[in-house]
């Protein structure tokens, strides 16, 4: 399967690559919460414009040919830095950073206005975005990974922007079928719920699945 790309990069390459991606994403981040709440007149509109269409030409002098992909390292760490959840190399990702715990994988997060779907509520396609996520890294984790087959969400409370909390455990594994449960919450109280069943594919099986038991991404 292409965009699994190996890499021999130094801790201290790793660390300088890991600074720079955040510092980028974080400004666009900021850039995407300021555009969705600016209240200012046409002429800075048209100022900002100037400035962010050249911060882009800066940025298009040396790009990847296509997406970032999933990157292994030869120290055995792996990053999905390209990820629309986690991925700390991208902007539409909030980005959510996990937590490994033996029986419990983790998230707390903060969900600004570019995540709004009702008036000053989450979108249920966000909280769904990231329950497919946490869910599936959390079975990653397990050691029993798979692309989501089917995921099942009930909202059972709308969930107001601001401070979220995601939690997923693995229920169950069934040959290659690994049921994985969570739950999103605000102030200790559950708005969502989430089953999601992840399927190890054909093209992973066998001791290719090795590629993708080795190690949890970091995004
Ligand atoms: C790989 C590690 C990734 C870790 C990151 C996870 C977080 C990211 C989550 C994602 O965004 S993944 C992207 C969204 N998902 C996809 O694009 C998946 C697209 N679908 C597929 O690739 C295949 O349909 C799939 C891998 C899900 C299943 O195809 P297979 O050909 O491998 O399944 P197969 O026909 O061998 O069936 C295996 C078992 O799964 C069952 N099954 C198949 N599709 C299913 C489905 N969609 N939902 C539930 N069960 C399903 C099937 O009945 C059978 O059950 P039994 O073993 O009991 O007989």
């Amino acid at each position: 399967m292409s965009g699994y790309i190996q890499e021999d990069l130094s801790p201290e390459e790793l660390a300088h690559r890991a600074r720079l991606a955040s510092s980028i994403a974080g400004s666009v981040r900021d850039l995407i919460d300021a555009t969705v709440r600016t209240e200012v007149d046409e002429a800075d509109i048209d100022e900002a414009r100037r400035l962010i269409e050249a911060a882009t030409a800066i940025l298009r002098k040396d790009q990847l040919p296509g997406p970032f992909g999933i990157r292994f390292n030869t120290d055995g760490t792996k990053r999905s830095w390209g990820n629309a959840v986690l991925g700390r190399r991208n902007p539409i990702a909030p980005p959510v950073v996990l937590h490994h715990e033996p029986d419990v994988s983790w998230t707390e997060v903060e969900l600004g206005a570019a995540y709004e779907g009702p008036a000053g509520l989450v979108h249920g396609g966000v909280l769904a975005l990231i329950l497919d996520q946490l869910l599936g890294s959390t079975a990653e984790y397990q050691q029993v990974p798979g692309m989501t087959g089917t995921l099942t969400v009930r909202y059972r409370k709308a969930t107001p922007l601001g401070r979220i909390r995601g939690e997923a455990r693995v229920d169950r594994v069934d040959g290659v079928k690994t049921f994985v449960t969570g739950t999103i919450s605000v102030d200790g109280k559950v708005t969502a719920e989430a089953e999601g069943i992840f399927i190890l594919p054909k093209w992973a099986r066998g001791d290719k699945s090795d590629v993708l038991r080795r190690s949890v991404g970091e995004g």
